[in-house]
């Protein structure tokens, strides 16, 4: 039978339905709209589009969008300028820097450099080591949107397997972290990680977040396994095409015949990114304005 198609899209769609509606609650109750900074250095295309879809989400769920674009050559003094100004500035409850940053400036300088209370991203090392200490900060946007499709899918994660392959700072570590604290068994597994294949067999949860096109194969993966597909590659584009076809770091077609379940790409985790990117900043919000977060979020 073939593996059920977890939609990201419709879970991120409804999740920015129920932001929205906190988002108005806060609104009553603090007087202001919940703010979100954004800030993009550069033209890549790829980050403009998503700053674009960020500033229509963030207006679309009532609250406000600050947009800060600068020139690719800005100065590091410049950009931690603007961060310090937008840490002060009180209508702004999340601050955000789009990474890839251009190469002259050094992207964790700039992420130290945005207050921890309103780092929506997750990426400051005060909410990384609150998280591995199990204190409330804020969790990166793309692991907790996994942990959400897995819990939608599978409720209790209590004791299953789950393998994660990848250990960047933004994803595979905060995944793990995860995935331990709602006790499943968790390995990281990396570059050099022997004999992939066999640690992926045995897999209940797989999540992948390598960057590497179709890498996970059909045979590597366990009968029934939930597989959640990181990975945003672009295939080259084939005869006639203008542009190649967007794949997970997952062989979807052959992964379908093996596993329960599994996320597409597009529409699987991607979408569950900017939701939950609104859902921080909601959150944000009210603990700024000393209110008490709402239980759904
Ligand atoms: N400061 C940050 N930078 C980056 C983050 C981040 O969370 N914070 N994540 C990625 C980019 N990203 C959001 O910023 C992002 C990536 C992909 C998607 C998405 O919905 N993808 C679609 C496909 C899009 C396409 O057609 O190209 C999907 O998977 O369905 C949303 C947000 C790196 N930088
Ligand atoms: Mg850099």
């Amino acid at each position: 039978m073939a593996a059920e198609r977890i939609d990201g899209k419709a879970f991120a769609a409804n999740l920015r339905e129920r932001v929205g509606a906190m988002a108005a609650e806060f609104e009553s109750k603090a007087g202001r709209k919940a703010g979100l900074a954004v800030v993009l250095v550069g033209e890549d295309p790829a980050s403009q589009v998503y700053v674009r879809s960020k500033h229509k989400a963030t207006v679309a769920a009532g609250m406000e969008s600050f947009e800060h674009r600068l020139p690719a050559d800005t100065s590091e003094a410049d950009l931690l300028a603007l961060v310090e100004q937008l840490n002060g500035d009180d209508a702004v409850d999340g601050i955000l820097v789009q990474l890839p940053l251009p190469d002259h400036l050094d992207d964790q300088a700039v992420i130290a450099s945005i207050s921890p209370d309103k780092d929506v991203d997750g990426f400051h090392v005060t909410n990384a080591g609150r998280l591995a200490v199990g204190q409330s900060g804020f969790v990166p946007c793309t692991p907790l949107g996994c942990m959400m499709l897995l819990a939608d899918r599978l409720g209790d994660l209590s004791g299953l397997e789950a393998v994660v392959i990848g250990r960047s700072n933004i994803v595979g570590k905060p995944m793990a972290q995860l995935l331990l604290d709602a006790n499943a068994t968790v390995t990281i597994a990396h570059s050099r990680t022997k004999d992939l294949p066999a640690v992926v067999k045995r897999a209940d949860i797989v999540v992948a977040a390598v960057g590497r096109a179709e890498m996970v194969k059909a045979e590597w993966l366990k009968e029934g396994a939930t597989v959640i597909d990181v990975g945003i590659n672009r295939l080259p584009p084939a005869d006639g095409e203008e542009k190649g076809r967007l794949v997970g770091d997952v062989d979807y077609a052959g992964a379908e015949g093996v596993a329960a379940a599994i996320t597409p790409v597009p529409g699987g985790v991607g979408p569950m990114t900017i939701a939950v990117l609104l859902r921080n900043t909601v959150v944000a919000a009210h603990r700024n304005a000393g209110l008490d977060v709402p239980e759904t979020l």
